[in-house]
C-alpha cells in the first residue's frame, strides 16, 4: 500500500483532486474545515455542495482533524486564496520539508504574492510546487480527458506529482517556471469574467475570439514584465486555462461575468454563485500592480472601471474601441524576445 497523500479543502476542485488520486490506488486524506462536511461525506461518499452527482473514491478518507493530513508527505492545497496564510500559517515547523502542491489561483491582496510563494514563505523547508492548466473541476471528476501542467525548480517534485496524478484520463506536464505557471492560472479568471458578460450581452464569437486573443498579448506583456517565461503563455497553463474559462459556462468566474452582464450588481452574482470566483478579487490588485508598473491592460482597466469606478459598460466597451491603433503580436519583441 503506497503511503497516504494529502488534500487540503473541501471544495470542487478539492474533491476532484482527491478522487484522481484515489483511482490511481493512493489513500488520500481529505480535510476540510467543517466537521458537518467531513462527517457527510464520510457517510455518503459524496460530496454534494460542491461537487454534485460525483461518487466519491474509495480512498478518500474525509476529515475536519488537520492535524492527520499534515501527517502527509505530499499535500495538494486546495483552498481559496483568501484562506491559504490563515490555514497554513499555525503549522509552519512541522510542514517544514513537506512537497506542498498548491491548486489555488488567486493573487494575495498588499503583498501580490501567488500563494506557492506564501507557502514558500511560512515554510521555508517546504519543497514547493504548482499545479495548474485548463482543469474545470466538474470535467476533472466527470473523467473527460485533461492535461495539466506541475510546475517546480524541484524536479524529482514535478516526478513525484506527475507519478501520483497520471492516469488515463488526466495527463500531467512538467515546468520549470513556476512563476509563469501560476500567474497564467491566476490572471485568466480575470478575462473569463470579461468573457461571460459577452457573452449575456449576445456578443458573437469574433469578439470572444477577439477577446481571448488579445487577453492573451496583456497577460503575457504583464507576466514577462514580471519575469515569467513568455513561452509558458503558450502552453496550457496560459492559452489552455484561459480558452476554457473564457469559453466554459462551468466556469464560475464565467458565471460571475455573465450575471454582471445581465444586469446584475456584483455582490448578487458573486452570492448566487456560492462558490469561489478568484477573478474578482485578482482584478483589484492587477490593476494596482498594472498602474505601479505602468504595464498596459486596457481589457482589465475596462472591467475595474465598469466594476469600481462607476463608469457604464457603453462608455468602456466604446473606449476600448476607439484606442489608437496598435499593432497585432507585440507582447513578445516588446518583453525583448524578438
Ligand atoms: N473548481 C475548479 O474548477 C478549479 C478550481 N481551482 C482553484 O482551486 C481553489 C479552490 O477552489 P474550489 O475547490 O473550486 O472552491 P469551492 O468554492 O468549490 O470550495 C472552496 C472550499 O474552501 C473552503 N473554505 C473557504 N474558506 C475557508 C477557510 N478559511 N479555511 C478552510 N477552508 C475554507 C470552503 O468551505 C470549500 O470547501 C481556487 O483558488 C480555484 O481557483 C483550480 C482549478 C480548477
Ligand atoms: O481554473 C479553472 C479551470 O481551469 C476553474 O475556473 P473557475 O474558478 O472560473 O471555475
Amino acid at each position: 500500500m503506497s503511503k497516504p497523500i494529502a488534500v487540503l479543502g473541501g471544495g470542487s476542485f478539492g474533491t476532484a483532486v482527491a478522487n484522481l488520486l484515489a483511482s490511481n490506488n493512493h489513500p488520500v486524506i481529505q480535510w476540510m474545515r467543517d466537521e458537518q462536511q467531513a462527517q457527510t461525506m464520510q457517510v455518503e461518499r459524496k460530496n454534494p455542495k460542491y461537487l454534485q452527482g460525483v461518487p466519491l473514491q474509495d480512498g478518500v478518507q474525509p476529515t475536519s482533524e488537520i492535524a492527520e493530513a499534515l501527517a502527509c508527505e505530499l499535500i495538494f492545497v486546495a483552498l481559496p486564496s483568501t484562506a491559504l496564510r490563515q490555514v497554513l500559517t499555525p503549522y509552519a515547523e512541522q510542514l517544514a520539508g513537506k512537497g506542498l502542491i498548491s491548486t489555488t489561483k488567486g493573487i494575495e491582496a498588499d503583498s501580490f504574492l501567488l500563494m506557492s510563494q506564501i507557502i514558500e514563505q511560512i515554510v521555508p523547508k517546504a519543497r514547493v510546487g504548482v499545479l495548474s492548466g485548463p482543469n474545470l473541476a466538474k470535467e476533472v471528476a466527470a473523467g473527460a480527458l485533461t492535461a495539466t501542467v506541475i510546475a517546480s525548480e524541484d524536479q524529482a517534485l514535478c516526478q513525484q506529482v506527475q507519478e501520483v496524478l497520471h492516469g488515463s484520463t488526466f495527463r500531467v506536464y512538467a515546468s520549470s517556471d513556476r512563476y509563469g505557471v501560476e500567474l497564467g492560472g491566476a490572471l485568466k479568471n480575470v478575462y473569463a469574467i470579461i468573457a461571460g458578460m459577452a457573452a449575456a450581452l449576445g456578443m458573437g464569437e469574433n469578439t470572444r475570439s477577439m477577446l481571448i486573443t488579445r487577453a492573451l498579448a496583456e497577460m503575457t506583456r504583464f507576466a514577462v514584465r514580471l519575469g515569467a517565461s513568455p513561452m509558458t503563455f503558450l502552453g496550457l497553463a496560459g492559452v489552455g486555462d484561459l480558452i476554457v474559462t473564457c469559453t466554459s459556462p462551468k466556469s464560475r468566474n464565467y458565471q460571475v461575468g455573465y450575471a454582471l452582464g445581465e444586469g446584475r450588481s456584483l455582490e448578487e452574482a458573486v452570492q448566487r454563485l456560492g462558490e469561489v470566483a478568484e477573478g474578482v478579487n485578482t482584478l483589484k490588485v492587477l490593476k494596482a500592480k498594472a498602474d505601479e508598473l505602468e504595464v498596459y491592460m486596457p481589457l482589465v482597466s475596462a472591467l475595474h472601471a465598469i466594476l469600481f469606478e462607476g463608469q457604464t459598460l457603453t462608455k468602456v466597451i466604446g473606449s476600448l474601441m476607439s484606442g489608437e491603433p496598435k499593432t497585432d503580436v507585440d507582447f513578445i519583441t516588446v518583453a525583448g524576445f524578438s
